[in-house]
């Protein structure tokens, strides 16, 4: 093949969006330009010392197949980065202790590192053949050409993951409440704009609790901003740990936290429950450094869902105005038998 065409089909095989697409064609190119019966990528683990074939091109008598993973130890690989003999015709006398080497009856063989973005090894671009094979200060430079090639493909998937990874954890940041670890209120609507959905496609049913500390200001007053801190992350752990699994929770202001529960029919049952549940985990008693604060004033207003006539602004208002309702009526107790 000359120079020409050559550099036509790895022009062609950079137009691949991903290291699958990249990597296939420059074997098919590296086997015709070097005539060895295998070229192949390998990937090195490092932390479980193996090395596995993850991509092959086999056009002669050996046969390494994709897939295939080997002790890194055992392998010619290794010898060859650690002693840079990155080409020989003569492995045989080369390497005469590799039992590898021996079984699989390999005469030439070259390696080039690959290294990804960070400069460190990602694994090895190789070829081997049983037969004599002119190696050649150009074979040397074609691979090492090719091995930097696929080493920017794996270097830009590398940053790909990372950047998709960051913005996943940003994007999970911006829903969750920093004092308690619970969603914010932003995390809420978003969850509660995927139950709208799926209530337009099937019959689900759901209820939403508003709760609201009654006079919460008091105690930051009483005990501290930073007790008052606590306590709010007190109530989000025992709302955590007595709820169900599959329960939402939020903080969606100062003191006010919103719950919501699938269940399986709206029933005055499962309204009781769910109240009764609610009422015991935030009417409890928590412990500060000083002194253990017992609270038993928390208000709750809950509505029930089960499509979407109406927004999730409304159902919200609607618990709100519940909750309002009931703190309401305890105050005006508490005023009435102080
Ligand atoms: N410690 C602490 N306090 C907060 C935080 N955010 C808001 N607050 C306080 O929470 C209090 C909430 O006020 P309100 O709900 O109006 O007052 P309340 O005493 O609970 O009144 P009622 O709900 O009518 O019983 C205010 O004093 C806010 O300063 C916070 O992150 N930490």
């Amino acid at each position: 093949m000359d120079e020409k065409a050559i550099v036509k089909r790895i022009s062609e095989a950079l137009l691949a969006p991903n290291l699958e697409g990249l990597v296939p064609p420059l074997l098919d190119v590296l086997a015709e330009i070097t005539g060895l019966d295998s070229v192949y990528l390998t990937r090195i683990d490092f932390a479980e010392l193996q090395q596995t074939i993850i991509f092959s091109k086999n056009t002669g008598a050996l046969n390494i197949p994709e897939n295939l993973a080997v002790p890194w130890k055992d392998t010619l690989c290794k010898r060859a980065l650690e002693s840079e003999t990155f080409a020989t015709d003569d492995v045989p006398k080369c390497w005469p202790e590799s039992d590898a080497a021996r079984e699989l009856q390999l005469q030439s063989y070259v390696s080039q590192p690959v290294y990804d973005g960070a400069g460190d090894v990602f694994g090895t671009l190789c070829g081997a053949s049983r037969s004599r094979v002119l190696l050649n200060e150009e074979t040397t430079q074609w691979l090492v050409m090719f091995s930097r090639i696929i080493g920017k493909e794996i270097s830009r998937e590398n940053l790909i993951a990372e950047l998709k990874a960051e913005k996943a954890k940003l994007h999970k940041d911006a829903e969750i409440d920093p004092l308690t670890g619970v969603l914010n209120r932003r995390g809420l609507m978003s969850r509660l704009a995927q139950i709208a959905l799926k209530l337009a496609a099937k019959k689900q049913h759901y209820l939403l609790a508003y709760i609201d500390l009654d006079d919460f200001k008091q105690l930051n007053d009483q005990y501290g901003h930073d007790i008052g801190d606590r306590f709010l992350l007190a109530i989000a752990d025992t709302l955590r740990h007595e709820l169900d699994d599959n329960d939402i929770i939020a903080r969606i202001g100062g003191d006010e936290f919103v719950v919501v529960r699938e269940v399986e029919a709206l029933t005055e049952d499962s309204e009781a429950d769910f109240q009764r549940q609610l009422t015991a985990a935030i009417n409890s008693d928590v412990k500060t450094p000083a002194d253990t604060i017992v609270y038993r004033s928390g208000s709750v207003g809950i509505v029930a869902i089960s499509d979407n006539s109406a927004s999730i602004e409304e159902w919200l208002a609607v618990a709100d105005a519940r909750m309002y309702q009931q703190k309401r009526a305890r105050k005006s107790a508490q005023t009435t038998n102080p």
